[in-house]
């Protein structure tokens, strides 16, 4: 396969990966180099978080793993269903469901319409598509809520209904780029607890963006610290504990050594700045 082209799971060989990168470059148009050459490997199942300095090139590599940017350079790989997807067909594992930080719900219409839209925009049948978006609410915990607007929702909330309309196509893989950094501490804590419950009930890949060390260490099974610009790989750090995880490893004595050391080796990615 050539540098810069993404391919299927067919082409790839793909087994035990969700996600391979090697040698993958970026150069924007306007001459910004943002990445690499970075490797990083993703096992199907995992949940892993991105960490580093602004700018390193984070939200990059979620736009490359979910062909929303070419690599300049480098092989990406990534897991998908083989063979031609029909319309109103939404296979599982088919697709990438992706969360950013903004909600970025339609405040015209209901929380059911919102999370409806892939599934409309895939052309599923209305009665299927709304038992999955409701099911979808359900998994989020907002199953009371599908015919209240946006406006009515809190942040916390709102993110909870970004979150299924991500779910809501069953993906294989699901790449979330600082989706709780605007919330406040506790409804941050919920969420995390809430996102570690559905990653165990469903057994997505997970990719997380965070700039923060606690959530990083708190929800990953590995953390992926990167360098300043252009981003590579600094150090790739394994989180064990007991499963699952809960209150009582975020105050515990492992949980306080694990933040040390990926503080440790995020430092060198800053230059002065505090990294906690
Ligand atoms: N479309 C674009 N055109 C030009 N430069 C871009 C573009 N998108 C991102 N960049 C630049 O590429 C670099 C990496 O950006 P990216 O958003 O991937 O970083 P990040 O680590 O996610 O940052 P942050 O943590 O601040 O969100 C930055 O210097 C950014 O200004």
């Amino acid at each position: 396969m050539s540098p810069g082209k993404t391919s299927s799971a067919v082409e790839t060989g793909l087994t035990h990966l969700a996600v391979s990168l090697r040698g993958v470059t970026k150069t924007y148009d306007n001459g910004v180099m943002a990445l690499g050459p970075l490797d990083l490997a993703v096992r199907k199942g995992e949940f892993i978080s991105l960490l580093g300095p602004s700018g390193c090139g984070k939200s990059t590599v979620l736009r490359i793993i979910a062909e929303l940017s070419a690599p300049s350079s480098g092989i990406v790989r990534v897991a998908r269903h083989e063979g031609e997807v029909q319309p109103g067909q939404v296979l599982p594992g088919h697709g990438i469901g992706f969360v950013f930080q903004e909600p970025t719900l339609m405040p015209w219409t209901s929380v059911r319409e919102n999370v409806w839209l892939p599934l409309k925009l895939a052309g599923v049948p209305k009665a299927d598509a709304r038992a999955r978006a409701d099911q979808a609410l359900v998994s989020v915990g907002l199953a009371d809520f599908a015919d209240s607007f946006p406006r009515e929702l809190s942040g916390g909330m709102k993110m909870r209904v970004s979150l299924a309309r991500a779910l809501v196509t069953d993906p294989e893989i699901l790449l979330m780029d600082e989706p709780f950094a605007a919330l406040d501490e506790i409804t941050r804590f919920r969420l995390n607890n809430d996102l570690l419950a559905l990653w165990r009930a469903l057994g997505k890949t997970v990719i997380f963006v965070t700039h923060s060390v606690f959530e990083s260490v708190y929800l990953s099974q590995r953390v992926v610290v990167m360098t300043a610009r252009p981003g590579r790989i600094q150090a790739d750090i394994r989180i064990e504990t007991v499963e699952p995880r809960g209150e009582a490893f975020r105050t515990s004595a492992a949980y306080s050594d694990y933040c040390r050391k990926v503080s440790a080796a995020l430092a060198p990615s800053y230059s002065g700045q505090s990294t906690l």
